[in-house]
């Protein structure tokens, strides 16, 4: 049943556009409300021992890899707790810290919600300090610096960063997600794809963390806005996707 509806959802995407709503994408507007409700239930229900287990298994599988050891520039979330998301602690500290020529190791850009249309940035941060909590209680960076000077947006960086790591409520092995339903990381996904194309830069590598219970054993719903990543990280293991993943992990 819920394949048939993700085939519907699929061949949608060529006779729709992104600005009419029909019955069937309000349909799949249902069932992406339904999951991330029983997500939401499942997460409130893992014990906060298998929790920091979980973090501690995925942020090691992250910090060992040669694909996020060789990255130079990253994009990631900063965790909140009380939306049990997995923990990014760890991995922020070790972008942030500092090799022995005194250098920040690899470039960091964190979100910063601009309005309620979907438009989040990523800025440029330097230590977790440059970190206020917004109205929503998730850290994030102020437009300016504390000398005043605007943070770099990874849209404006003369340099291409090469991961992305990516919260989300539910994934499948397919590499579809489901986020918090903003459509904050859709838009923004879809812009620095862009971006790379017309610079002519590789594409960033889309690596989403996932606790055990948020990866779906079917498909999930998805409409033509939703961005695929190309791996999953869960306490399990790496699961690479796309062929690009699969060549590199
Ligand atoms: N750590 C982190 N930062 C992020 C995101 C994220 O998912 N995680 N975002 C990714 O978009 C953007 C912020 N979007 C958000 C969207 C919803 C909620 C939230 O609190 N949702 C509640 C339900 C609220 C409601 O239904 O009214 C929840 O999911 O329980 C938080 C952030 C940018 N920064
Ligand atoms: N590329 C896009 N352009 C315009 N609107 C978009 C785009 N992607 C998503 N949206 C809008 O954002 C809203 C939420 O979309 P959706 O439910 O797919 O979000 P999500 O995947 O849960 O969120 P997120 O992307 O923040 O993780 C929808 O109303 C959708 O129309």
């Amino acid at each position: 049943m819920e394949t048939k509806n993700i085939k519907s959802a699929t061949s949608l995407s060529t006779t729709t556009t992104t600005t009419t709503t029909n019955t069937s994408d309000h349909f799949i507007i249902q069932q992406k409300k339904a999951l991330r409700s029983k997500i939401r239930k499942d997460l409130k229900a893992m014990s906060p021992i298998q929790r920091s287990q979980e973090d501690a298994a995925i942020q090691d599988l992250v910090l060992n890899s040669s694909w996020f050891k060789s990255s130079k520039g990253l994009c990631a979330y900063i965790s909140c707790e009380s939306l049990r998301e997995v923990d990014t602690s760890r991995i922020l500290s070790e972008i942030l810290s500092s090799d022995y020529h005194g250098q920040i190791k690899k470039k960091l850009y964190v979100p910063r919600v601009e309005d309620k249309n979907s438009h989040m940035r990523m800025l440029n941060i330097l230590s977790i300090e440059d970190l206020i909590a917004n109205s929503m209680n998730i850290l994030e960076p102020a437009p300016t610096d504390v000398n005043g000077n605007q943070r770099e947006d990874v849209m404006h960086a003369s340099e291409p960063v090469d991961l992305l790591l990516l919260p989300g409520l539910a994934f499948d092995r397919f590499g579809q997600r489901l986020g918090r339903g903003g459509g904050y990381y859709d838009v923004f996904l879809k812009k620095y794809q862009e971006l790379a194309t017309q610079r002519r830069w590789k594409q960033p590598l889309l690596v989403a963390l996932s606790y055990s219970p948020q990866i779906m054993e079917g498909a999930i719903p998805v409409t033509p806005n939703d961005v695929t990543v190309d791996a999953l990280v869960s306490p399990a293991g790496v699961i690479p996707i796309s062929p690009a993943a699969l060549e590199i992990m």
